[in-house]
């Protein structure tokens, strides 16, 4: 193994047990030198401990299977660094005249070191406790990484001086001379013939107690500390990330579910525009947005760290679009050593959870440790050679806004200080400025970093046409079924597109696994938006109702005005004008978005709009039959007629519907028409009810609607296969 790889590549988990060392306390200064003698002389009664002897030695030596920790966490470290174990080159040794801080005060002669260590006359023991049970953090990988690099700290007449006492005093050990040995091969025999524990603990012993060298001892043992607490952490974030949050009931397994995404770097990425019946041409990708698919493992790519001077990567995308799942994926790869293992501790700071701590006054390392107790154990999170990251989830859900210029500037870990001048200061680097950022936010929100403080920044986009129909087939587990699913989502245009979206295919997959498991006919396309609205207002949208119940109301108006003139963006003073604010909509409602238009040479203006441009048909036919149920408004009607019954108001709102799309000529209210058909079937109205009551169209004005369309049919035979799909939402069952 080249040297300098062992000190940086920490591409397998480390594992070693401090607890093999036994306390810190005074016990740990009972050199093993001063057992060699007490033990001999009571060896007769030492009945409770097991013993080793040079007899013992010349049997064949624990081999390094054996040696393996048998738990998930260290087992892929392991089968690898059996092959990491054979050297490459013969440079081990040169490396002990490395420098370090502290070195023993004086530099024996070679005869001194001799002198000093008399060579024993008896048979010296080592007392092993059988009740200490080894750390399962503690792997062959890295009590192999953490002996060289201790060693390495040595120079080469101190690193001979270890071998000599290594052998003068553990003669039960080591019978052939190892003066010959590097580093490399020192440590392999060591491992090979003492096992894990032992060598590190007889390691700290001659460093600590022979050579006095404190420093390296010192090291040594915050090394095997830290490698266990990495271990609790890991398994800390394995609970908190191995499910899916959102089925808490279920216990999905999130490895079952998540699907690869499709992100890019750059962040200039216009919004996705697709749209069955529609044109949307204001809509033009970014010249310089970048459409190459990123894989995690782009994400603090060591080479790119290095090469574009990373530390902050921001990440942003629509609601939905799956950023919170692509940080879980880090999270977990990261977890089971699958990727990124050159990152010592990963501590996620999800803005959720630190919204519960606003206007707290702690320290940063007590922040830390509230959301992760087991850090309780490191006192600093700046140590050579372990890099830390932080992952922020959800930027945009903050409840006090990152304000970089107004917030006091904060270094200190270890005094208090408000979380938000904490957090602000994390993210602009001036605490752990060595440590990795990840931001993740709907685009909105990203505007509170400025740009310099952006290394990198990557967009996601949602599902590539291939990763939709990968998420099928690995989210419904009868094969069959999973490719009827996709049939059936292939067979609808609307439905295939707007599945670009992870969180409404989530949507679709419950409802249709269902559906054509049992049998049934599938819901129509209304109960799929209707859900994916219901998924939006109960993630964070429950407050804005209870303060503006006419949220939506006023949302769809503007939609509905827009769709009129065949507008998919939203101007900024159209907010003023419908009495809406932006935030709500975009970062509350989680139903509009950003995204940077270029306009003239480098000028790029920014642009608000729908997440999606059904998405806006659906909310203007919500506004339509909002205002008709709850306000009895008929806004489709030009002759704003008052006091209609009921039965026939239904029946006019939606022949006028009908009318007003089939002689329209631009076939930009076809969509709106089927949601609008579609939000009179019971089901939807019995989903809508959070916003319109109890209040239920009569069956008889179904009915009758259906008989209108059905005689539109005959007399626009050219819209047939339409008019059909309007029928099918108004009847989603045999009619
Ligand atoms: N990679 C994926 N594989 C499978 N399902 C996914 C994936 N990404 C997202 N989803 C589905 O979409 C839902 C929303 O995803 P997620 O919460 O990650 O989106 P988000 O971009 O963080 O949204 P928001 O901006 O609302 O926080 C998830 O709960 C899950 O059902």
């Amino acid at each position: 193994m080249d040297d300098e790889d062992a000190m940086s590549d920490n591409s397998v988990p480390f594992g070693y047990g401090a607890s093999a060392f036994g306390s810190e306390g005074e016990e740990e200064e009972e050199d093993v030198a001063v057992h060699r003698e007490s033990a001999l002389r009571h060896m007769e009664w030492e009945t409770a401990v097991e013993s080793y002897d040079v007899e013992r030695a010349a049997s064949p030596a624990p081999s390094y299977d054996s040696m393996c920790s048998d738990d998930g966490i260290g087992a892929q470290a392991e089968s690898r660094c059996k092959i990491q174990l054979y050297r490459k080159d013969s440079s081990g040794s040169s490396c002990c005249s490395s420098s370090s801080d502290e070195k023993p005060n004086e530099e024996p002669k070679e005869e001194e070191m001799i002198q000093e260590i008399p060579t024993p006359s008896l048979k010296p023991k080592l007392l092993i406790d059988p009740n200490e049970t080894r750390h399962p953090a503690l792997t062959v990988d890295f009590a192999f990484k953490v002996l060289q690099s201790s060693l390495k700290q040595l120079r080469e007449e101190h690193f001979k001086r270890f071998k000599r006492i290594l052998w003068e005093r553990y003669p039960e050990y080591f019978r052939d001379q190892l003066s010959s040995l590097d580093i490399i091969d020192l440590v392999d025999k060591m491992l090979e013939i003492c096992g894990l524990d032992v060598s590190l603990k007889i390691t700290l012993n001659v460093l600590l107690n022979d050579m006095k060298c404190k420093y390296v001892a010192e090291q040594l043992q915050g090394m095997c500390k830290r490698n266990e607490v990495r271990y609790e952490l890991k398994k800390t974030l394995r609970r908190l990330y191995e499910h899916v949050s959102e089925d808490p009931s279920q216990q999905t397994l999130f490895e079952d579910v998540c699907t690869d995404l499709y992100f890019t770097d750059g962040g200039n990425a216009a919004v996705n525009s697709e749209h069955e019946y529609r044109q949307i041409q204001e809509l033009q990708e970014d010249a310089r947005s970048k459409n190459n698919p990123l894989s995690l493992t782009d994400i603090f790519n060591p080479k790119d760290v290095e090469r574009r001077h990373i530390r902050t990567v921001i990440t942003k995308g629509s609601p939905g679009t799956g950023k919170s799942f692509l940080v879980q994926k880090f999270i977990l790869d990261w977890v089971e050593g699958r990727s990124h293992q050159d990152i010592f501790f990963l501590l996620p700071l999800p803005f959720r959870e630190l919204n519960q701590m606003t206007g707290e006054t702690v320290s940063f390392m007590d922040l830390i440790c509230k959301l992760y107790p087991e850090m309780k154990e490191v006192d600093t999170l700046e140590f050579e050679g372990c890099q830390v990251m932080f992952i922020c989830d959800g930027l945009d859900e903050y409840a006090t806004p990152v304000n970089f210029r107004r917030t006091a500037y904060w270094c200190d870990h270890n005094e208090p200080a408000n979380t938000n001048v904490l957090i602000t200061n994390l993210i602009r680097g001036n605490m752990l400025y060595s440590a990795y950022m990840w931001v993740t936010s709907r685009p909105v929100a990203i505007n509170q970093i400025p740009a310099e403080c952006i290394h990198q920044l990557l967009e996601v986009r949602g599902f590539s046409h291939e990763q939709r129909e990968a998420y099928f087939r690995k989210t419904i587990s009868d094969k069959e079924l999973a490719e009827r699913v996709i049939a059936y989502i292939k067979s609808c245009k609307t439905l295939y597109i707007m599945c670009y979206l992870p969180m409404f295919c989530t949507v679709v997959r419950r409802l249709l696994e269902k559906d054509l498991q049992s049998g049934e006919r599938p819901k129509g396309l209304t109960q799929f938006y209707t859900k994916l609205l219901l998924l939006h207002i109960n993630k964070r949208c429950q407050k804005l109702l209870s303060q503006d119940p006419e949220f939506f109301l006023k949302l769809g108006n503007m939609a509905f005005q827009l769709l009129e003139k065949g507008v998919f963006t939203i101007e900024k003073d159209l907010w003023d004008k419908y009495v809406l604010r932006a935030e709500d909509a975009v970062v509350t409602a989680g139903l509009c978005t950003q995204f940077y238009r270029e306009t003239f040479m480098m000028y790029q203006e920014k642009v608000d709009c729908f997440i999606h441009p059904t998405v806006q048909d659906y909310l203007a036919a919500l506004y339509v039959f909002l205002s008709f149920k709850k306000h009895k408004k008929n806004v489709l009607d030009s002759t704003k007629k008052k006091g209609f019954s009921v039965f026939k108001g239904d029946l006019e709102l939606y022949k006028s519907a009908v009318d007003k799309v089939l002689h329209s000529k631009s076939s930009n209210f076809d969509l709106f028409l089927q949601f609008l058909l579609g939000m009179s079937e019971e089901t939807n109205q019995e989903l809508l009810s959070i916003l319109l009551g109890h209040t239920r169209t009569k069956q008889e004005a179904r009915e009758e609607t259906a008989i209108y369309v059905k005689k539109m049919l005959r007399e626009y035979p050219e819209r047939k296969e339409y008019l059909q799909r309007c029928l099918d939402e108004l009847c989603p069952h045999p009619h």
